[in-house]
């Protein structure tokens, strides 16, 4: 067993209405330590694929399983999320927003505030802890939040779009930490995204999905040369683009 396992997942929305089949048959492993990206066209699935990880909602038929223990059923603050919003709470400091789910978790530190600081400064903040998100530019939020799911230490993290509201160079820089920070702590974690780049310079694997009913079309190797560089310099190397070329005439042939 893998890490994490998707086993013959298949969901449909039902309304009043219609029935929407949003999976189909998805079969997938990611390894412990793995990067790994879902991209596809426009309402492919891969929201609710990423939400039914996380365990928000069972699908009609299937299972997930993390460390062999079904996610459903299962409420595990273990699992961190990033997502395009920060949803840091505007009434609380970065202080209190950092450490949240610690209290939440009735982690046993005694001193929440030494925790808040070194995160900040691990992320790349100087010491802001006593500011309120407000006070804070977009890319800023983004960083915080990010130490807000590192402080938990949680088993796999979950980024939907977490870099698709910012300027570009925020972005960048962004997606450098993210995966700067995810190698040294050794976390797992899947993102969603609809810049192919973004995928290529971050990931190990990329899954890409057919457009819906959403069925794994393609698993692509990001070579070892773009794995070893930083996302910005792995953006300048030539089997980045060759990578890209290969995928996005796959894109093209789903829409
Ligand atoms: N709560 C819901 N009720 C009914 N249909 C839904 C619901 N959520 C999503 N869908 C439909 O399921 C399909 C998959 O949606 P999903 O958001 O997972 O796709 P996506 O690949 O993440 O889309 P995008 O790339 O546009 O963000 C879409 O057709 C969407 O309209």
């Amino acid at each position: 067993m893998s890490f994490l396992n998707v086993s013959n997942v298949h969901h449909t929305y039902f309304s009043t209405e219609a029935a929407t089949v949003a999976l189909k048959d998805i079969n997938l492993a990611i390894n412990k330590g793995e990067f790994v990206s879902f991209i596809g066209p426009s309402g492919c699935g891969k929201t609710t694929l990423l939400s039914i990880i996380a365990g928000l909602f069972k699908p009609t038929s299937g299972s997930v399983q993390i460390e062999n223990q079904d996610v459903h059923g299962n409420i595990d603050l273990s699992i961190g999320y990033m997502l395009q919003q920060d949803y840091l709470f505007p009434w609380k400091t970065i202080e209190e927003n950092i450490t949240i789910g610690l209290k939440l978790l009735k982690d046993d530190k005694k001193n929440y505030g030494n925790v808040a600081s070194a995160l900040l400064s691990d992320v790349g903040l100087p010491p802001v802890e006593k500011k309120y998100p407000m006070e804070l530019s977009g890319g800023m939020r983004q960083r915080v939040a990010l130490a807000r799911t590192l402080a938990v230490d949680p088993k796999i993290l979950l980024l939907d779009e977490p870099f698709s509201a910012l300027d570009y160079q925020s972005k960048l820089k962004l997606e450098d930490l993210v995966s700067h920070k995810l190698k040294e702590y050794g976390k797992t974690a899947v993102l969603v995204t609809h810049d192919l780049g973004e995928a290529i310079a971050m990931s190990d694997r990329i899954f890409l999905f057919s457009a819906r009913p959403g069925r794994l079309h393609q698993t692509f190797e990001v070579p070892n040369e773009l794995r070893v560089l930083t996302p910005f310099e792995a953006r300048a190397h030539s089997s980045y683009s060759t990578l890209f070329q290969k995928i996005w005439k796959e894109l093209e042939s789903l829409e």
